[in-house]
């Protein structure tokens, strides 16, 4: 068992999180929105040693990182197409599909981290900095409740 799955040489262990409560399945009783913590950085540094124990470095160029990221969309959308409107929860599909969304959003989220290190950008910072322009540009006084592009109360 490792100590320290973040600073530890391996990732291809069991790591602790996955038998902490919850694991969202439709079965389970918590069906909690609340994520389990896990930082950026933490994300960034274990897929840093996933990719220097492979020796990886040299094929993971933004571009390259970037096609996989949009490869992994394309897998994602798979598991949905034909299937008509899905609610929240994703009811409608089964336990192995509800699964498998599961490891194609990971993917995608570990080709996106991962193509932000690559980029020399801060993706922690950047989402903060997003989020706060966001609210600028819609403020909840003439957004709420309408879905429309800002640019149309500007
Ligand atoms: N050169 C690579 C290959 C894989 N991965 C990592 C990032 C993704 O999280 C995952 C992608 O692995 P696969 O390409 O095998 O894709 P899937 O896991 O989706 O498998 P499949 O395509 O069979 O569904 O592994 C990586 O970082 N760099």
């Amino acid at each position: 068992m490792m100590e320290n799955i973040v600073t530890g040489p391996r990732v291809d262990v069991e790591p602790d999180i996955l038998s902490e409560g919850c694991c969202g399945s439709q079965d389970c009783e918590n069906k909690s929105l609340k994520f389990s913590d896990l930082s950026l950085e933490d994300v960034r540094k274990m897929n840093e040693n996933f990719i220097k124990e492979r020796n990886w470095d040299q094929f993971h160029s933004p571009r390259n990182v970037l096609l996989a990221m949009v490869g992994e969309f394309g897998e994602l959308s798979e598991i949905f197409q034909w299937k008509g409107e899905v609610s929240e929860g994703l009811p409608e599909l089964t336990e192995d599909e509800r699964k498998h969304v599961g490891e194609e959003i990971s993917d995608i989220f570990i080709y996106l981290v991962d193509f932000a290190s690559r980029c020399h950008i801060d993706l922690s910072k950047a989402v903060i900095a997003k989020m706060a322009a966001n609210a600028k540009k819609y403020p909840v006084d003439k957004a709420y409740g309408q879905a429309n592009k800002y640019t149309d109360y500007q």
